[in-house]
């Protein structure tokens, strides 16, 4: 390796019922500049990052440790710059997005070779869920399962024809806090019937019934009831963007961000009716990222020629 940038996308989990399972990468980067150096070194240089830790604190650090170890490595040290356009702690997936950024400098770092299967176990060690390390590392809508005994199975859709827009909060809510909100367990009925919303949303979104899918976001009982106290405003943006023609409106991720899925084309109309009613709120309009993780290389005799 000479000198390499990885961008990994933003993420949405959950898309409602599908709790710690279902997941979309968006149009949002992480972005690392990784070139060999003699000690270990990052350095931050954008507003959406946490002031720098020391290097061993360091989410990315731990990443790439956690990878090297689990092969028996050694990492070498290496000088990182880091660019975010990801909030940090409002629901866009910036820890899965560091995780899986950290685990591909081990992996170039110590010449590993892994595959994406490799990656998406080792981010969902760290990361307890693989919805939202899925959608960062495969791109697309992804739907995850982690079996009681470790395995891990993905399904991915990509050109999925929708719009995409989000509604971010000035407050961070981490996603341990918003975690300890959550029942310990339901009944059986309970989990019958949280399933069945899940799985109707999943067939739907599969299956391109997108008004079918809204009404089953909009319907889940596994977190949004739970987490709505935690988010201002929550009742209002789902009313305001129906109004404005979303399919649904859910919780991104843990919160307290929360995202409209829209028909495509759409987005714009929503983004501009729901800045106006929301002032306080960060309204974006994002796409799906079907790509996943991007690494691309600089070698020397390019360095030397630029
Ligand atoms: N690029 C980064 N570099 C270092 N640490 C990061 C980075 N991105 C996130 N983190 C760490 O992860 C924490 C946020 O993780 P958390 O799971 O609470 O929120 P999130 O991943 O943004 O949201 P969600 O999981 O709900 O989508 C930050 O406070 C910070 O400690
Ligand atoms: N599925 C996770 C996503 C955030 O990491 C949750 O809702 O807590």
């Amino acid at each position: 390796m000479s000198r390499m940038t990885i961008a990994v996308p933003a993420s949405t989990a959950n898309i409602g019922p599908g709790f710690d399972s279902a997941g979309m990468a968006v149009n949002r980067y992480l972005t690392l500049h990784v070139e060999e150096s003699t000690q270990w070194e990052i350095e931050h240089r954008s507003v959406h990052l946490p002031s720098v830790p020391p290097v061993t604190d360091h989410l990315v650090y731990q990443a790439a440790l956690h990878t090297a170890n689990a092969y028996n490595k050694t990492l070498t040290p290496c000088k990182i710059t880091m660019e975010s356009e990801i909030p940090l702690a409002r629901g866009l997936g910036s820890s899965a997005s560091a995780i899986i950024a950290g685990i591909e400098v081990a992996n170039q770092l110590c010449s590993l070779s892994l595959t994406k299967a490799d990656k998406l176990k080792l981010a969902t060690e760290m990361e307890g869920h693989p919805d939202n390390v899925a959608a960062a590392l495969y791109g697309g809508f992804i739907v995850s399962v982690l079996l009681p005994n470790g395995e891990i199975e993905i399904l991915q859709k990509t050109d999925v024809p929708l719009d995409l827009v989000v509604y971010i909060p000035t407050f961070e809510l981490k996603t341990e806090d918003a975690r300890k909100v959550l029942p310990e367990q339901f009944s059986r009925n309970e989990a019958a019937a949280a399933s069945a919303v899940s799985n109707v949303m999943i067939a739907a979104l599969s299956a391109g019934d997108f008004t079918l899918a809204g009404k089953m976001m909009e319907a889940d009982l596994f977190h949004e009831p739970y987490r709505a106290t935690l988010i201002p405003n929550y009742e209002q943006i789902r009313q305001e963007a129906k109004l404005a023609g979303a399919y649904g409106t859910v919780i991104s991720g843990a919160g307290p961000t929360m995202i409209s899925f829209a028909p495509k084309g759409e987005g714009h109309k929503i983004e501009s009716k729901l800045k106006t009613t929301f002032p306080s709120y960060e309204v974006q309009l994002l796409s799906m990222d079907d790509v996943g993780i991007h690494v691309s290389y600089i070698s020397e005799k390019e360095k030397t020629s630029k």
